[in-house]
């Protein structure tokens, strides 16, 4: 059933049917992801491949391991069994700083930083690139305002974080990723919380990033038609394990919406509908 399982697969490389090679920026191999409490994995996957400069969105039900597998493509949990690479190298290899220089990631789990205003918070971002003892440099100033401004919050700079909205708030987290300023984001439900507007905002500035930088994005969305129309891929999951991957025009089909989400729908590609700018996927 799975597509995954009838592609050919070189190291960090998927060929798709047309036998055409896409490199991954991430690849996960044979994870068995679980935590202490849970009695069996909670995730389960052979192979996952996040398509090097390319937008992938996850989708699945609520407790299908989304979560649970973007926390293991970003090192927040360790495998039970199987490997994480990135761009060719283990996590495992990577200090917490080094990595955060190669991956932002945008979680559901927040740490509280106490009382902290916007702008200090997307400051956080640049730690990454700043030593110890390093006073803020010119490229740290530009890459905060630049974040600001594509999150749209500049004028929320000086707000202390805990008296915002939970949209402004994950806008001010969105912001500190993207400060970070990184090849690869993992992203587990931006959207969530803002007004449609915003959403659009999010959506854009990711696709922004895509293609202005080549910048690789994998992304967790709830809403499966907006994914359809926004991401290049799409990862379906399904009671932990991987359903079927490819490009949405592909794989979104009313036996998928049936298997997976348990809803009988109507699938229907209008280009009309297109509301948000999509990369031309490269030739199949
Ligand atoms: N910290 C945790 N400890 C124990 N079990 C957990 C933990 N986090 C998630 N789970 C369990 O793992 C399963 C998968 O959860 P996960 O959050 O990965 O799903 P998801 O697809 O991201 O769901 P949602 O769309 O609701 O965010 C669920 O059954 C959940 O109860």
């Amino acid at each position: 059933m799975a597509r995954t399982q009838d592609h050919e697969r070189e190291q960090d490389r998927i060929t798709d049917e047309d036998g055409v090679a896409i490199d991954s920026a991430l690849v996960g191999e044979n994870l068995e992801l679980s935590y202490p409490t849970s009695e069996e994995p909670i995730v389960d996957c052979a192979r996952l491949d996040i398509p090097e400069e390319a937008v992938t969105a996850l989708v699945g039900p609520n407790g299908s391991g989304k979560s649970t597998l973007l926390k293991a493509l970003s090192n927040h949990l360790e495998p039970e069994t199987g490997t994480v690479r990135i761009h060719g190298d283990d996590l495992d290899s990577f200090s917490q700083k080094a990595l955060a220089r190669e991956l932002g990631v945008l979680s559901q789990e927040n740490n509280s930083l106490g009382s902290i205003s916007v702008e200090d918070l997307v400051y956080h971002g640049r730690y990454p690139h700043r030593g110890f003892f390093d006073s803020v440099s010119e490229t740290d100033r530009e890459a905060v305002e630049r974040a600001l401004e594509l999150a749209g919050i500049e004028h929320l700079r000086n707000a202390e974080l805990g008296q915002l909205s939970g949209g402004q708030k994950q806008l001010a987290w969105i912001a500190m990723v993207l400060a970070q300023d990184t090849d690869v984001l993992l992203l587990d439900e931006p959207t969530t919380f803002l007004d449609v507007h915003h959403q659009f905002r999010v959506l854009e500035t990711i696709r922004q990033l895509n293609e202005e930088k080549g910048v690789t994005v994998a992304v967790i969305l709830h809403d499966i038609s907006q994914a359809a129309r926004f991401a290049d891929y799409l990862i379906a999951m399904r009671d932990g394990e991987l359903y079927d991957w490819g490009p949405p025009e592909e794989i979104v089909t009313e036996q998928l919406l049936a298997d997976v989400f348990g809803v009988e729908a109507t699938v229907r590609y209008d280009p009309e509908l297109q509301v948000l700018p999509k990369r031309a996927l490269p030739d199949r």
